[in-house]
C-alpha cells in the first residue's frame, strides 16, 4: 500500500518528486518583516508591497523627435508648408505661451508639447532659415507625441509585491519618484553539514577525510542578496551534537539547511537527533536520482531541509527545494515548472525516478534548441558540472531516452518567471 503522494516507483514508501516540493513549500510560512532598501542596494532584494505609479507616465505629453510642433489646420492644402517659427521648447524647460496664428514651434525631444498643438515633425522633414520653417511632408495627427498616461495611468501597479528587484523594477521606482523601496526581509539560512570524514578546505586530510565542499557550495549558492545565509559549521556524526546545534539553530533561522546523515546507515543521525530536538519530520525519501534521502520537516518557527551528503545530491536538492521553500518564504509565487525540449543525447534508465544530469542548452542556427548532458550523471561528481548551466530534467515515467525525447530543462539559477500572470 502507499499512501497519497507516495508512489513506488523506486522501492516503497518514496514521495512523489512534485507532491514532496509542494508539501515541504507547505511548510513555510511568507515572513512578513521588511526592511527599507534604497535604490542603490535593492537590486535581487524582493518587493514587499506593489509599486503603484503615483502620476501618469509619462507626466506630460512631450515631444519625441527634433523638430517642429504644429497644427494640423496650418497645414492647408497640399505642401510644402512654409510656416514662422514662433519659439522654441527644450526638455526642462517652461512650455512656451500659446500662440494662435498659423506657426510652428521649435521642438527638443523631451520638451513639454503645448496644448493645441497636435503633431512633431521630425527636423529631416522641415527646411530651417530666417525665422521660417518649411514642412514637406505631414506626419499627421499625434505623431512623434508621447501622450501623458501611455505607459501607464496615475494608480496603475507597476509591479506587484513578490517582485525581485532588478534593472527594471528599480528604473520604475525612480520614475515614479521613489528613492527607497519596501523590501521583504532578508531570509535567513543557516547551513550545517555532518560527517566525521570532513575537514576544512585548508586543513591537511586523513587517509579517510574529505574536504567539506558541500557547506562553501551551498552557502556560494545562497550568496543572493535576498538572503541572509549563515555558516553553522561541519559537525561529526554524533547524535547528541547534531541535536544541540539543530536546537540552537531553530530560533535563529527560517530555514535551516544540512547535508549528510540522511540516509539509513548506522551513522546517519539526522532524523533522530532532529526529532530529538522538537522537530517534526514532513517528508522524506523522494522518487528523484540524485537526491533520494532528502528530508524536510518544521522545527520551532523554522523549516528544515536535510539534503543527501553526495555533492551533485545536495546541489540539485537546494535548487528543487530550497529554491521553492525560499520562494514561499518570501511571499513569491511559485516557479513554472522546466519548459520541455528536445534531448540532444541517449540514456539507459530505468523508470521510476525523476532523474537530473548536467546538461546544457545546445542552440543551433534554425534549430530548437536541445538539451545536451555535460560528461555523466553521478550523485558524487561534480566535474560534469562545470560545462553545465542546468539539468536535464528525464520525467518519472520515462525509460531510456533517445534523442528527440522531451526532456525538461532546469536552469541552476532560479529563473525568476513566476507561475502567475502577475
Ligand atoms: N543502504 C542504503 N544506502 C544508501 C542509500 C540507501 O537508500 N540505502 N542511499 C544512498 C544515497 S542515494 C545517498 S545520496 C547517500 C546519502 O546519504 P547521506 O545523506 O547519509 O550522506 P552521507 O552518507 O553522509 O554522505 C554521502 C557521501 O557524500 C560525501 N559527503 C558527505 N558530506 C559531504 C560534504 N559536506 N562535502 C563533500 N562530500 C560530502 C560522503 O563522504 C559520502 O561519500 O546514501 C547512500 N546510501
Ligand atoms: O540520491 Mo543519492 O543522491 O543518488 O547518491
Amino acid at each position: 500500500m502507499t499512501s497519497p503522494g507516495e508512489c513506488n516507483c523506486d522501492g516503497p514508501g518514496l514521495l512523489a518528486l512534485d507532491q514532496a516540493v509542494a508539501r515541504a513549500v507547505a511548510l513555510c510560512r511568507p515572513v512578513t518583516d521588511t526592511d527599507d532598501a534604497p535604490l542603490a542596494t535593492a537590486a535581487g532584494r524582493i518587493s514587499a508591497a506593489p509599486l503603484v505609479a503615483p502620476e501618469p507616465m509619462p507626466r506630460f505629453d512631450h515631444a519625441a523627435m527634433d523638430g517642429y510642433a504644429l497644427r494640423g489646420e496650418d497645414l492647408g492644402g497640399s505642401g510644402p508648408w512654409p510656416l514662422p517659427v514662433t519659439g522654441l521648447a527644450a526638455a526642462g524647460g517652461a512650455a512656451p505661451a500659446a500662440n494662435s496664428g498659423p506657426h510652428a514651434l521649435r521642438i527638443l525631444t523631451g520638451a513639454p508639447v503645448p496644448a493645441g498643438l497636435d503633431r512633431v515633425v521630425m527636423q529631416e522633414d522641415c527646411t530651417a532659415g530666417d525665422g521660417m520653417v518649411t514642412i514637406r511632408r505631414d506626419p499627421g495627427p499625434g505623431a512623434n507625441i508621447r501622450r501623458a498616461g501611455e505607459d501607464a495611468r496615475a494608480g496603475q501597479i507597476l509591479f506587484p509585491a513578490g517582485r525581485r528587484i532588478d534593472a527594471v523594477a528599480v528604473a520604475l521606482a525612480a520614475i515614479a519618484g521613489r528613492p527607497v523601496l519596501p523590501v521583504v526581509r532578508r531570509t535567513r539560512v543557516g547551513v550545517m553539514t555532518f560527517g566525521d570524514e570532513l575537514v576544512a578546505p585548508g586543513a591537511p586530510p586523513g587517509p579517510a577525510a574529505i574536504h567539506d565542499s558541500n557547506r562553501p557550495m551551498l552557502l556560494a549558492a545562497l550568496a543572493r542578496p535576498d538572503v541572509a545565509a549563515a555558516d553553522l559549521g561541519a559537525l561529526p556524526d554524533d547524535q547528541a551534537i547534531i541535536t544541540a546545534a539543530i536546537t540552537d539553530a531553530a530560533g535563529r533561522f527560517d530555514l535551516i539547511v544540512s547535508t549528510g546523515g540522511a540516509s539509513v546507515g548506522d551513522r546517519d543521525h539526522l532524523k533522530p537527533a532532529f526529532l530529538a530536538a522538537g522537530g517534526t519530520i514532513e517528508g522524506w525519501r523522494v522518487a528523484m536520482k540524485p537526491g533520494k534521502p532528502v528530508m524536510f520537516g518544521r522545527i520551532g518557527g523554522a523549516v528544515f531541509l536535510g539534503l543527501p551528503g553526495n555533492p551533485v545530491a545536495a546541489l540539485l536538492g537546494l535548487r528543487l527545494f530550497g529554491t521553492a521553500m525560499i520562494r514561499r518564504l518570501q511571499g513569491r509565487p511559485a516557479e513554472p515548472p522546466p519548459v520541455m525540449a528536445a534531448a540532444g543525447f541517449t540514456h539507459g534508465r530505468r523508470a521510476g525516478r525523476t532523474e537530473f544530469l548536467p546538461a546544457r542548452l545546445s542552440c543551433q542556427p534554425g534549430r530548437q534548441p536541445a538539451v545536451v548532458t555535460t560528461g555523466g550523471s553521478g550523485a558524487a561528481r561534480l566535474v560534469p558540472l562545470v560545462a553545465a548551466t542546468g539539468f536535464a530534467v528525464i520525467p518519472a515515467a520515462q525509460d531510456t531516452v533517445a534523442p528527440g525525447d522531451p526532456v525538461g530543462w532546469l536552469p541552476f539559477a532560479d529563473t525568476d518567471l513566476s507561475g502567475d500572470p502577475s
